[in-house]
């Protein structure tokens, strides 16, 4: 079954000189439960609309968007996905606990159910000793997690993310996913990012969309056959980036 399914997808901006400016044209994808799918393409070519369109967060000019099969337009909910932006976004006035507990506070889950979701989320995300920390107490590994842990509390069954780890360093960037894999696995989840790194694609998704700017098309869809987990020093992906490359 496909999770996500994206039929015909367009959309166009307005700019600021009145003109239209076409980002996303005739898009069709499939995302089957469970997979791991990256978005990569030349900055501008319109992943991030796309992510947002899939998100429900922009709606489309053309085409359906389809989740689990049923049509998004109308109905859609809430709890079946979440999103994780560049940024960790942590609200400062607010420990790590409290951060990460904020959807089901925004979902009205009652305070002894919140307490215990957080506290299992904070363990899966290696973070239980730092419930209390507020985020400048953080390191920028720990508020990545915090980050993710905040995405995963409401036990979503799509997680997205726009560039996520972008912003690390390449050592923490690699733990982050080694945690995302593990933790995907783990809930059966399925993913869609976005990344202009070719290698993080490689190492993380099972499929990947090319897309080809302005407007954006689908290039290609390359399935990414190594078995996990992938070292992104092997020669198996250092070939499959070589080639990623060639194709963007
Ligand atoms: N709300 C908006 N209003 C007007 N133009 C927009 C809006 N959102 C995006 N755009 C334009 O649409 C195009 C695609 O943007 P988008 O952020 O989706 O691309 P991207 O591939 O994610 O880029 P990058 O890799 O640089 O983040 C860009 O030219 C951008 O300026």
């Amino acid at each position: 079954m496909s999770v996500v399914r994206l039929e015909s997808i367009g959309k166009s901006f307005m700019r600021r000189d009145g003109e239209q400016l076409e980002v996303l044209r005739n898009i069709d994808l499939e995302v089957p439960e469970r997979s791991i799918v990256a978005l990569v393409g030349a900055s501008g070519c319109g992943k991030s609309t796309l992510l947002n369109i899939i998100a429900g967060l922009v709606q489309p000019d053309q085409g359906k968007v389809l989740l689990n099969d049923v049509p998004s337009r109308d109905f859609r909910d809430w709890r079946t996905m979440a999103y994780m932006f560049q940024e960790d976004r942590l609200f400062p006035w607010r420990t790590t606990a409290q951060n990460v507990g904020l959807g089901l506070e925004a979902f009205g889950v009652p305070r002894a159910e919140r307490r215990e979701r957080v506290r299992k989320v904070l363990e899966l995300v290696g973070l239980e000793k730092f419930a209390d920390a507020f985020p400048h107490e953080l390191s920028g590994g720990m508020r990545s997690r915090a980050a993710l842990g905040r995405s995963l509390v409401t036990a979503p069954a799509i997680l997205l993310m726009d560039e996520p780890f972008s912003k690390l360093d390449p050592s923490i960037r690699s733990q982050m996913h080694d945690e995302v894999l593990r933790i995907a696995a783990l809930k059966g989840m399925t993913v869609i990012f976005v990344t202009h790194d070719v290698e993080e694609a490689v190492v993380l998704a099972d499929k990947i969309v090319v897309l080809h700017p302005r407007p954006g098309r689908v290039r290609e869809t390359r399935t990414v056959a190594l078995p996990y987990p992938r070292n992104p020093l092997s020669p198996e992906v250092a070939e499959d980036v070589r080639l990623l490359r060639l194709s963007l």
